[in-house]
């Protein structure tokens, strides 16, 4: 017996990889979860290369190291433990192998279509929070960062480095959010403070339903850039690791966000850049982009 599914698919390709279920589930509510996608040989290899990058024993060009707003504005804190997040990896060898993992990007292709690029990487290492509150990530639409379009050809992999449970602040998402538009950003109003460029979504129903996504070490979820999601204060002793890749078709185009809600997050983006490199204003909020991508796969087309 023939079973004929019917649904409009906009946000996935046929590769042969997503059955109809999982091509189905992502249409309608914007993510993806694959148990077990990444061994935990690999991500022990990761993070073995975060401590190295921690300690400073490796030094890699054009890496942010972050800290919580709280350390960072506090006490000194010492190597791993200050670090809440690593991002634009994309020059360790390393770590950017997870953006080229065959299984990963087999997926990321189901998405973006042949042509693949590693346009944002980040390690994130959700520390501990110090009562304020500060290890929260307010709900967001990725998209808003990025001056790049189509959204539909657009998508991130979270791959869980350990456990990630409510406790401990995994990722939060509202499923099938990604069916609207980007809605307007900016700083929540937060009594103990906001980590910068942590944008939350202006307004959005409080009563949509969510979903915790708790994942054991090497579990790996696919989301859509409009999918509202952040997630919540680590209430435990340790660190909540995760690594990820935000990757996009080389097909897509950049655009002009002038005068758009993203006007906001492009000049704080170009006020650091600024400050960190001593660049002028005709370094545009495209150009940080374009130079932090990377082909992964096929042929740089257009990005
Ligand atoms: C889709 C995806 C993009 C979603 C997201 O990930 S949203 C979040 C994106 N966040 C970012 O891109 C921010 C990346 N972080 C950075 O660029 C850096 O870590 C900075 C926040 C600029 C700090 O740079 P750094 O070189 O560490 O500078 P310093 O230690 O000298 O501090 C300079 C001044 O910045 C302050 N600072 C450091 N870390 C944070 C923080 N987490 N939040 C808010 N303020 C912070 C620090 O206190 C210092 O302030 P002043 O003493 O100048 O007043
Ligand atoms: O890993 C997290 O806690 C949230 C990450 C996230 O939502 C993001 O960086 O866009």
């Amino acid at each position: 017996m023939f079973i004929i599914y019917y649904f409009s698919v906009i946000y996935t390709f046929d590769t042969g990889v997503l059955t109809p279920e999982q091509r189905l589930a992502y249409e309608e509510n914007g993510f993806i979860l694959i148990r077990k996608l990444v061994s935990d040989q690999d991500i022990d290899r990761f993070s073995k290369e975060f401590e190295r990058i921690c300690k400073r024993e490796v030094k890699v060009p054009g890496l942010v190291v972050m800290r919580d707003v709280t350390i960072a504005k506090s006490e000194y804190v010492e190597g791993e433990k200050a670090v809440t997040k690593l991002q634009d990896y994309q020059e360790d060898l390393e770590l950017f192998r997870y953006c080229t993992l065959p299984q990963i990007l087999k997926y990321v292709e189901c998405f973006t279509g042949p042509n693949i690029m590693a346009m944002h990487t980040m390690l994130i290492n959700k520390p501990p929070d110090t009562g304020k509150k500060t290890s929260r990530h307010p709900m967001h639409q990725d998209l808003h960062y990025f001056p790049f379009r189509p959204a539909d050809r657009i998508v991130c992999s979270w791959t869980a480095m350990e456990k990630v449970h409510r406790g401990n602040g995994c990722l939060v998402v509202l499923p099938g959010s990604h069916h609207g538009t980007l809605l307007e950003h900016d700083y929540p109003e937060w009594e103990g403070g906001v980590n910068k460029m942590y944008h939350g979504v202006r307004n959005y129903d409080p009563n949509h339903p969510r979903v915790h996504l708790e994942m054991e070490k090497g579990d790996t979820v696919f989301f859509h850039p409009l999918l509202i999601h952040g997630s919540g204060m680590n209430q435990t002793d340790g660190f909540r690791k995760a690594i990820s890749c935000h990757y996009a078709s080389s097909d897509c185009y950049y655009i002009d966000v002038k005068g758009t809600t993203q006007e906001n997050i492009s000049n704080e983006v170009k006020e650091l850049a600024a400050k960190k490199y001593g660049v002028d204003d005709t370094v545009t909020f495209q150009d940080t982009w374009a130079l932090r991508g990377r082909l992964v796969q096929g042929d740089r087309t257009s990005m």
